[in-house]
Formats: C-alpha cells, structure tokens, sequence
C-alpha cells in the first residue's frame, strides 16, 4: 500500500533538499526528474529547502488534482518578501492565501474588473496599442532597420494593461517598466525563506540588504500608485461619472458603495492595481514574442496565417475586432504557442491548506504544488508523438485536439491554470494577444537580420521569454 508514504523523490542533500536539482530552467529539470523518478501516475515529491513539494507532470495527473483536490491546494505558498511587495498580507488577488477574504476579492476581479463587458470595453485600448505597434515596427521597415521585438511587445502588453487599469500609458508605462524591472529581479532566485526558519530567514534578509532593497521597492510603488490614487479622485470631483471606467475608478467606486466585506482600503486598492499590471504585462508580452519567434520557424503556418487575415480583413486598411473571432488559424496558432511556451511554465505555486491523498499517496497540510503546464503541454501520453512539433492544425477540425480549449476545462492545457486559482484575465488577455498578432503578420514580412540565427532558448525567470531578445526586420507588405 502506498497510502502512508509520499510520491517518489530523487537523492537529497541536507538542507537543500533537492534545489541543487532545479538548475536555471526549473520546469526542464522537473520534466527529467519525472521521467527518472517519478510515478506513472505523474507525480513527484521534492524537498526545495524547507518545503516539501508536489511536482505534477502529466495531463492525467493534472486532471486528478484539479478535479478531486482543487480545493486542498488553493492557497499560496507563503512569502515574506511577497507580503511586502503587496503593502502586506493577503491584499491582492494573485499571492493571498486562500480564505473568505480572498475569495471575495477574485469574486469582485471576475465580477466586476474582468467580467467580459468590460473586457470588451478595452477593444479601443487594445486598437489604439495595436495600431501604436505597426507605427513603429513600419517606422523600422522605412529605415530598413531591425526591431528588437522585446522592446516593442513589452511596451504594447505593458500600455494596454496600465490603461486598462488606470487609464495612462506613455510616460507612466515607461516609469512601470522600470519598476517592475526591478520587482522581478527582486523576486527571482531562492529567497533566504525558503531555507531558513522564520527569524533566521529575516536575519539573512536583514544582513543582506534585501529587506532594503524591498523597502525602497515599496517605497518607489507606493509614490506611484498613490499618485495614481490621486490623480483618479481629483479626476473623479472635476468630472463626476461618466466615461469608461478603468480598474482604479472600479475599486473607488466600489469602496465608495460599500461593497460588502471587500474592505477597500488605500493599500488593497494599490496592491489589487499593482497585482493586475504586474500579473499582465509580461506575461503577454512572452506570449507574443515566442508567436513571433515560432512563425519565423514555421514559414509554412506564418503563409497560412496571413493568407488567413488577408482573407478575412478582406480590403479592409484596419483590423476589428470582430474580423478576430472568424480567424480559426490565428486561435490555433495562439493555443500551439501557449501550449508550447506557457510563460508561467510552472503557474504560480499553490499550497495545500489540509492533508490531501492524492492517487493513494498521503500529501501533509503545508505542501507546496507545482503543476509543470509545459511538460503537460509537451505530455506524449496527451498529445501523441509530435507533442514537441508546432502544428496549429491539431486545434483545427480534422486535426484530433478540436475541441481542446485553454480557460481550465481540458487539464492538458493549462497556460492560465484552472480550478479556483486559475487566471481571471482570459477573457482580457487573449484578444490583445489575437488583434497584435494579427496586426504584425497583417502589416509585414518579417525576416532574420542577415547573419543571425534563430536561438529558441529560453531565459530563467518568473516568466520564461527567449533568452537572447528576438530581432527582427519587418518588410511592408502591400495589402489586398
Ligand atoms: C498571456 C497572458 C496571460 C497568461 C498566460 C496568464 C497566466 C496566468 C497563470 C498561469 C496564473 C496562475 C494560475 C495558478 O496559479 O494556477 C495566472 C493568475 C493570474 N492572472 Fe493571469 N495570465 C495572463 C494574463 C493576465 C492579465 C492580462 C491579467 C490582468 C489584467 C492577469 C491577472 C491574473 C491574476 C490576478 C491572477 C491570480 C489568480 C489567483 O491567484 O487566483 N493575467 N495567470
């Protein structure tokens, strides 16, 4: 009986457990790990300092967990430094743990920030960013000049999610780049927490200068979102209602009605706008980059795609929104580059609230998760024998995944998680990634710079973009 031990684990040292393991791209580690270590049934126990880990790496597994233990492992694995960089404890979407309080708050994010009428709402923003993106890649085409298209993918996610949520871009999105720069690096890498026990862990933190760098991280945000603040209430008494309203009117609107049980305060609000900018930008902007880097791999799927907007646009100078929901192609073409290249490739960790027994096996209250979407993505027991292929067509009638969908119903595909964490955003996110897509291969040729090569790898990270940035020549194209 298996029912009093945990999954199999690789060779530990003390201390460290297994982090020596993980390397700098931990969801390839964790793959090989799996295939050496693992069970069948697709899970894998690991110590990672302090804490013991549940791997999940296959799209069986990930459907056991999701269906029959969601809600054992919808809490955060918890993080001091985390708590900082959110004004505090359990204030905003992404890190709180798992409680009333937090379920109310991604209740109100669906509800209220994300429903999809106001999704729809941000069609003019994602127009305005999507038209701003062929002004500067056709600025390059001119002058015949590459693009790094990092830069410009990033600026395009960043704009479209700030103004979304607090209605500025240019100038402020800039300054948010810079600060969430920072934030990340932060954020990167083991943290002394993760090793120590708690009043060891906040010495090292102390000696080491990390707990002022993130003071003055803090300090650098709260200027910034409380100006934000600021500006939105003044705006607010010149203006009164009326207008679209951004993220930040929603929360002081809703403070202002009394929305029960929310308790909005200055910090929850600048956490839950901070949580939005930062949870949105780079990942889309990964998601376009590995689209962009795909199709110069794949000349035949980027004909098909183009031929595809071509068709549908049909003349037309623009790109609307509504021409995106008749390309069949340009969805595929987004689900194989998600499949492949989710940018969270191991979501964000979850943490168990009470003892779980998952597959026979006994999972103690406290476990950290981490389902491995891109080993599920690339799983051959899920997607036959060309799962590491890149074939928009599997998605397409005919081509055997028709059907499978990525909002958290088919648990091989799991780029935004699923269950009670999954991400709130789909409905917001995945337009942007459609009409920028769309845009680029619309509007342009794009070819290597003469000399340089394709390099697939990947950067380490929070997010997983190409490690060396993608630079690309853009060439106009005439347009039918
Ligand atoms: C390509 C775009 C995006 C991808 C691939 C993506 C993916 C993810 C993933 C993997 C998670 C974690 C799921 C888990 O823990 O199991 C997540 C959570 C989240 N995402 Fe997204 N996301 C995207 C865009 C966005 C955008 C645009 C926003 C906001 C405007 C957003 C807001 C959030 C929030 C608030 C959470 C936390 C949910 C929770 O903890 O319950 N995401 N997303």
């Amino acid at each position: 009986s298996t029912s009093s031990k945990l999954p199999p684990s690789p060779p530990s040292f003390p201390l460290l457990g297994h982090i020596h393991l993980l390397g700098s791209l931990p969801h390839r580690s964790l793959r090989d790990l799996h295939l050496r270590y693992g069970t069948d049934g697709g899970l894998m126990c690991l110590k990672l300092g302090r804490r013991r880990t549940l791997v999940v790496s296959t799209a069986a597994a990930a459907a056991d967990l999701y269906r029959n233990h969601d809600l054992a492992f919808a809490s955060r694995v918890p993080s001091a430094a985390m708590d900082k960089l959110s004004f505090g404890p359990d204030k905003n979407v992404s890190f709180s743990p798992y409680g009333d309080a937090w379920r109310r708050r991604k209740k109100m994010a669906v509800v209220h920030l994300l429903s999809p009428r106001r999704a729809d709402s941000f069609g003019p923003v994602r127009a305005a960013e999507a038209a701003a993106l062929v002004a500067a890649a056709r600025r390059a085409a001119e002058a015949g000049e590459a693009v790094e298209l990092r830069d410009l993918l990033y600026g395009y996610s960043n704009a479209v999610v700030t103004r979304a949520a607090a209605g500025t871009a240019g100038v402020t999105a800039e300054k948010m780049k810079r600060l969430m720069g920072n934030t990340t690096a932060l954020m990167s890498g083991l943290q002394a927490e993760d090793l120590l026990p708690g009043a060891a862990a906040k010495v090292v933190s102390w000696a080491t200068g990390l707990d002022k760098r993130l003071d003055g991280q803090v300090e650098a945000w709260e200027k910034f979102l409380s100006g934000m603040i600021a500006e939105h209430l003044e705006k607010k008494c010149a203006d009164g209602a009326g207008g679209e309203e951004d993220f930040l009117d929603v929360l002081l609107r809703l403070r202002e009605e009394g929305t029960a049980g929310l308790e909005l305060t200055d910090d929850r609000i600048k956490s839950i706008v901070k949580d939005m900018i930062f949870a949105g930008t780079e990942t889309s902007s990964t998601t376009l980059e590995w689209a962009m880097a795909e199709l110069i791999r794949n000349p035949r799927a980027t004909a098909k795609l183009q031929d595809e907007v071509t068709r549908v646009t049909n003349g037309k100078t623009t790109i609307e929104e509504d021409d995106l929901s008749r390309m069949e192609y340009l969805k595929a073409v987004l689900k194989e580059v998600l499949r492949l290249h989710p940018p969270a490739p191991l979501l964000v960790p979850h943490e168990s609230t009470t003892q779980a027994v998952v597959q026979g096996y006994q999972i103690p209250a406290k476990s950290a998760l981490f389902i491995n979407a891109w080993a599920i993505g690339r799983d051959p027991a899920a997607w036959g024998d060309a799962a590491e292929e890149f074939r928009p067509e599997r998605f397409l009638e005919g081509g055997g995944m028709t059907g499978v969908d990525l909002r958290g119903n088919d648990y091989q595909l799991l780029p935004f998680g699923a269950g009670r964490r999954v991400c709130p955003a789909i409905r917001f996110a995945l337009p942007a990634l459609e009409i920028a897509l769309a845009s680029l291969v619309r509007y342009f040729d794009w070819e290597l710079p003469t000399g340089t090569r394709l390099d697939m790898s990947e950067a380490p990270g929070l997010t997983t973009p190409p490690l060396a940035p993608l630079r690309l020549v853009p060439k106009c194209r005439t347009l039918n």
